[in-house]
């Protein structure tokens, strides 16, 4: 388990992170999002005792991570995967790690083949490519078999094999009851991969929710409704908070009411419908939704709102 209270990081005029609270529970896969510059490579650096809080605490089971008596077997990190840049092979690079810490060398050949690192694991690492990096990172991060693990950033430059396998790998973690944490600004991938969601915008949590509840508090989920009587259905189901947009000539996309509330007015009204079909927002679409006064690095280019796929999520 991960526990932030009141932690603050200040650079000099800068708050990076302002007294944030949140834990992070073992056994289920947490995901951390936001905006650039949102503070969550600086949030992640302090529970890994890389960057000193300049207020409040970040423990690890209880503990900072720099008291305890071993760390890489308690917590496993990958925050930068090109912090590794070096001349000695990656199976090398992991025997000088597992050496300091007292593990075994069995351990190294083991994460080695976990992570699909064996064809190139004599190779030096810094003609690896992007994944390549990233792979030996998670593989070091793995190495102390730690009880928590964090990763900043694990698909970036992976390839779609590597995407699954580290969702896979995330998972397996998880459901042995480790505490998985990690960040990605990719959100289909968060939205299969997490199970919570921790979303900080400029230094400050913004959500901290099961990832269901975060899409469903957005207020966005919409009906497509099929009529033949679409005059009749509009007023029927006219009323505060409620907005029906005529799409097509029978068709009419619903917000604010639910399927069952819909068909209910329908049939009170005695009007057919055809087609009722729950339109789920994606992770994406609330995602955008919840940070939208928090981004401090806004594009000029803006795109339209992702398309609302049936049954999506
Ligand atoms: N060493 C530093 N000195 C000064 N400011 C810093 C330092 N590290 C981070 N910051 C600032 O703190 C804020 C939070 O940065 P951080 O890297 O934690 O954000 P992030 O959420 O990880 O962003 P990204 O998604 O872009 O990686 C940013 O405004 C950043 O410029």
């Amino acid at each position: 388990m991960i526990e932030a209270r009141n932690l603050t990081k200040v650079y000099g005029d800068k708050t990076a992170v302002a007294g944030v609270n949140f834990t992070v529970e073992a056994g289920r896969i947490t995901g951390f999002l936001g905006p650039n510059g949102a503070g969550k490579s600086t949030t992640m650096r302090m529970i890994m005792g890389l960057d000193r809080p300049t207020s409040g605490t970040a423990t690890v089971n209880g503990v900072p991570f720099d008291r305890h008596a071993a760390p890489l077997r308690e917590i496993g990190a990958l925050l930068d995967a090109k912090a590794v840049h070096t001349g000695r092979s990656a199976y090398n690079h992991l025997l000088a790690m597992a050496a300091t810490h007292g593990i075994p060398r069995k351990r190294v050949h083991d994460v080695i083949e976990m992570t699909g690192l064996t064809e190139v694991a004599k190779k030096k690492v810094k003609g690896f490519s992007l994944g390549m990096g990233q792979r030996l990172g998670i593989a070091a991060a793995l190495l102390g078999d730690p009880q928590t693990i964090i990763l900043d950033e694990p698909v970036n430059g992976l390839d779609p094999e590597g995407v699954v396998w580290v969702r896979t790998l995330a998972k397996h973690l998880a459901s042995e009851g480790r505490t998985v944490f990690l960040s990605s600004h990719l959100m289909s991938e968060m939205a299969v991969t997490a199970d919570h969601l921790i979303v900080i915008g400029r230094g400050r949590i913004i959500a901290d929710a099961p990832i269901r509840d975060i899409i469903a508090g957005q207020g966005l989920s919409r009906t497509r409704v099929r009529t033949d009587q679409p005059d009749q259905l509009q007023q029927l189901l006219a009323g505060t908070g409620v907005t029906v947009a005529r799409q097509e000539n029978e068709l009419l996309e619903v917000t604010g009411l639910d399927p069952r509330q819909i068909a209910r007015a329908a049939l009170d009204g005695r009007v057919m419908i055809y087609e009722l079909t729950p339109l789920h927002v994606s992770l994406e679409e609330a995602y955008m939704e919840l940070t939208k006064d928090e981004v401090e690095y806004h594009s000029h280019i803006t795109a339209g709102a992702a398309p609302v796929q049936p049954g999506g999520n």
